[in-house]
C-alpha cells in the first residue's frame, strides 16, 4: 500500500439515503472499533427521544448555527430534507487526523460534495439499501418521523440513490455488523482488496 493511499483512506465520508442505516452502522463501528474517531455533527433539529447532546449530535439553536458558519467553525454544512441544518465541526476533524486516528464523517450528499472539494483525498463511501422496499420498511419501522416528514425524506432519498456513482465505494447494508466491518476495512485496505 502506498503512502498516498494511506492518506486517502484515513478519512472516510459515509453517505447514503435516509434510513439506510448510516447511524446504526456508525454506532456499530463505535462499539466494535473504538480506535475509529467518528465526528459528532451540529444540528438545528430537535433531539429524538433517547438522543443525547454531544453523543448523537450537538443540538444547537439557529443563532448558534449562524455563529458557527460566520466564524468558519464548520468543515461543511447543509439544509437536509428541507427541514434543518446540519454541519461538521472543523476543529475536531483536524485534531483526529493530526493524531493519526482513522476518522469518519456520517453526512448527507450535499455535505459529501463539499468535503470532496476541500478534502479530495478522503474516501467517499455510499451506503446502499438492499432494495427500495427495504429502505421504506426501515424508515417506517424506525418510527421517528411523521408521514409528511417521511415523504419529504423519500424524495431526497431518490436523489441520493441517483448519486451513487459519485462515490469511490458502495457498501450494501444487508447486515449491520458486516457493513461496519467492510467500512473499517476500507480505512486500512485498498478498495480493490475487498
Ligand atoms: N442492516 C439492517 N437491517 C435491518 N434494519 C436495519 C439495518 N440497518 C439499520 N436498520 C434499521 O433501519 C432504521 C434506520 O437506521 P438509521 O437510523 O441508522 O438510518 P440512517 O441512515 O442513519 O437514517 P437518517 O439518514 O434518516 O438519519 C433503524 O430502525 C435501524 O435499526
Ligand atoms: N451535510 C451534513 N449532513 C449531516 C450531518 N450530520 C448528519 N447529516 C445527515 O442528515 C441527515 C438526517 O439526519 P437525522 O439524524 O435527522 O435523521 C442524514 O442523512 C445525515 O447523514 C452533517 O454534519 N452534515
Amino acid at each position: 500500500m502506498t503512502d498516498a493511499h494511506e492518506r486517502r483512506s484515513r478519512l472516510v465520508v459515509l453517505a447514503g439515503p435516509t434510513a439506510v442505516g448510516k447511524g446504526t452502522v456508525a454506532a456499530e463501528v463505535r462499539r466494535s472499533h473504538p480506535e475509529v474517531w467518528i465526528s459528532v455533527s451540529a444540528t438545528t433539529r430537535k433531539p429524538r427521544p433517547g438522543e443525547e447532546n454531544g453523543v448523537h449530535y450537538w443540538f444547537v439553536s439557529d443563532e448558534e448555527f449562524d455563529r458557527m458558519i460566520a466564524e468558519g467553525d464548520l468543515l461543511e454544512w447543509a439544509v437536509v430534507h428541507q427541514a434543518a441544518r446540519y454541519g461538521t465541526p472543523r476543529q475536531p476533524v483536524d485534531l483526529a487526523l493530526a493524531s493519526g486516528r482513522p476518522a469518519m464523517l456520517e453526512i448527507d450528499l450535499q455535505g459529501a460534495r463539499q468535503v470532496r472539494e476541500t478534502m479530495p483525498d478522503a474516501l467517499f463511501v455510499f451506503l446502499k439499501p438492499p432494495s427500495w422496499e427495504e429502505l421504506v420498511r426501515r424508515l417506517v419501522g424506525r418510527g421517528t418521523e411523521s408521514a409528511e416528514e417521511r415523504e419529504r425524506r423519500l424524495v431526497t432519498a431518490r436523489e441520493e440513490l441517483a448519486a451513487e456513482t459519485e462515490f469511490d465505494v458502495t457498501i450494501v447494508n444487508h447486515e449491520v455488523h458486516a457493513a461496519a466491518e467492510q467500512l473499517v476495512a476500507l480505512m486500512t485496505h485498498s478498495p480493490t482488496d475487498l
